[in-house]
């Protein structure tokens, strides 16, 4: 398990070729582009939890049936202040930490005076967001990163607030056709009006306005949510949306706002300001996209946790909405450093098994109806809700599938009907052993897994001219823990779920988190991808959006 979690990854500066076995389609061509922890220890301190790592950057480039692979540490301001320091001096999800070494109480509660809440960190290490043609390393703070995707440099540090309200953002992002970013984040200082936010970021901006300004500048606030408790705002990782809707749980899994404005003075972590109430409700919000208003409607259901959603769509006066689901909050829990340790089987053993449900949420509420009557006439479902008194309705899922994890789908389904998931499979722990396709229709699914190795979020690449929704590839890293086997990144066909290339490298490679695929579009890529070219593009490597999708596609 060292291999996977106690080593610091060495990066891999120079674009390395891999040894490609099988053939990889000649029309797939471009950058996979990944974000995840790969550093944990710095001098001789170190994180206490997976998700506290320092961000590294990989990228797989695709050319013309060859793979190349490059890493980079993302030279983030955390990074760096931590270098200089040669300790950890920026705190984390799991770990608070103090820039000067005296951490008796009276200097921590000096620190405390002068900044209730410190700055967070700029160490982005869970996703990469696309954003007209720019790309930003993204976690869950209020700051993103630039990065050339193409040599993996950062670029400028993003303080979200400069441009809406927030100080907490999803690092999962929906894209419209046009490219347009939909994202939600939590103002939790403004006014002492604690609100959940959506907000859009276009990914073009009129000429006329252009002059080098980032799109950021042009971000809007869609609609802002109320939440139920001031003091104590839901945990999100990540929201749904329709065609003409987004879906957003309220989920009894919150952050103790007090609790956080004291974790400095009181040497805790951000995690410990996190609790799971079981006795409370899960309040499910929908959003009307047209009148930018939530729904007035009460629906809710049992007390869960979510932090994948994976697909949403309008079926029949209905919304049904596809998510993740753990009955507790533990998944968090298993992730602290000290249990990935040799005794990683016994340590790791999932409580909460993680399960695809279907929920659906009737539109319109019969003011006639009946106190008890189900009000989801789909026959594609047998989730429930029932009418219940005072405008309420009690939301009941479906059970799809159990053991899956980090989601993903043909993202031009994203917001419609849709039929497959495809995931990673966890069995007793929450790091994947396998990766699955799930047929929502069939209810069956293909897998695919090998022995000792540990596979990465698969991520869906369509093939041009794609008629069915799984024509094209899946794309995984797989870190393997046999010596005698390289990390390599594997290709499926998505129809048969059978391999059609894998591409090995020598490289020491970290298990990642998320990413997207960017197509070579127009060949800007391509004269690059194999040599270190410092400069970002002014522009960048993305071709225009189709409304075929075939340009624009692979986007998580
Ligand atoms: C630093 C920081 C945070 C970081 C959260 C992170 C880094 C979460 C990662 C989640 C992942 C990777 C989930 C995968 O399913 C919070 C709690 C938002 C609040 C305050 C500061
Ligand atoms: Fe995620």
């Amino acid at each position: 398990m060292d291999v996977l979690f106690g080593r610091n990854k060495k990066e891999q500066l120079e674009p390395v070729q891999a040894q490609v076995t099988g053939r990889i389609p000649p029309w797939l061509q471009g950058t996979l582009l990944r974000n995840g922890p790969g550093m944990h220890t710095v001098g001789d301190s170190r994180y206490n939890h997976w998700f506290d790592g320092l961000a590294l950057l990989h990228s797989f480039t695709i050319r013309d049936g060859e793979v190349y692979y490059r890493s980079k540490y993302l030279k983030s301001d955390t990074y760096n202040a931590n270098v200089e320091a040669n300790r950890i001096v920026v705190s984390e999800f799991g770990t608070m930490a103090y820039p000067d070494p005296c951490k008796n109480i009276f200097s921590k509660a000096f620190s405390y005076l002068s900044h209730t809440i410190p700055d967070f960190t700029d160490n982005c290490l869970i996703n990469i967001m696309r954003c007209g043609e720019d790309f930003y390393a993204t976690t869950e703070t209020n700051y993103m990163r630039r990065i050339n995707p193409q040599t993996l440099e950062t670029l400028e540090k993003v303080d979200y607030r400069k441009y809406v309200a927030i100080n907490l953002a999803t690092a999962h992002p929906h894209y419209d056709e046009a490219g347009n970013v939909l994202n939600m984040g939590t103002s939790i200082v403004d006014k002492g009006r604690t609100k959940y936010v959506i907000f859009k970021i276009p990914a073009t901006v009129p000429e006329a306005n252009r002059k080098g300004k980032s799109p950021l500048k042009h971000t809007e606030v869609f609609c802002s949510i109320p939440s139920r408790s001031l003091l104590s705002p839901s945990y999100y990782h990540s929201f749904g949306v329709t065609q003409n809707y987004v879906v957003f749980l309220e989920q009894p899994f919150r952050l103790d706002i007090l609790k956080m404005a004291t974790a400095y003075m009181r040497g805790v972590s951000w995690a410990s300001c996190m609790a799971f109430h079981r006795e409370d409700k899960t309040h499910i919000h929908i959003i009307d996209q047209r009148t930018r208003k939530p729904v007035p409607t009460r629906f809710y259901t049992d007390a869960m946790v979510v932090f994948h959603h994976v697909n949403a769509y309008e079926e029949g006066g209905c919304i049904v909405f596809d998510v993740i689901t753990y009955k507790d909050s533990s998944l968090y829990d298993l992730f602290y450093l000290a249990n990935l340790n040799q005794d990683f089987e016994e340590n790791s053993r999932l409580t909460s098994v993680p399960t695809l449900r279907r929920f659906a949420v009737p539109l319109h509420v019969d003011g006639n109806a009946e106190v008890g009557t189900n009000l989801i006439k789909v026959a594609s479902t047998t989730a429930t809700a029932l009418k219940e008194r005072d405008d309420q309705v009690y939301c009941q899922p479906e059970l799809l599938l159990e053991g899956l994890e980090l989601p993903q789908i043909n993202y031009t389904h994203n917001g419609k009907p849709y039929r497959y998931v495809f995931a990673a499979g966890v069995q007793w722990s929450p790091i994947p052993t396998q990766i699955l396709k799930y047929d929502t229709l069939t209810k069956s699914s293909l897998r695919w897994g090998e022995e000792s190795c540990w596979p990465a979020e698969p991520l869906f690449v369509p093939a041009p001219g794609a008629k069915d929704e799984d024509d094209g590839v899946i794309l995984s890293a797989i870190v393997s823990t046999d010596p005698q086997k390289l990390p390599f990144l594997l290709i499926l066909d998505a129809k048969s779920f059978t391999e059609l290339a894998r591409a090995s490298l020598a490289v020491e490679m970290h298990l990642d988190l998320h990413g997207l695929f960017i197509p070579d579009a127009d060949g800007a890529a391509r004269n690059q991808a194999t040599s270190e070219t410092e400069q970002a593009p002014a522009s960048g490597c993305q071709g225009p959006h189709r409304p075929d999708g075939a340009g624009g596609l692979g986007l998580p």
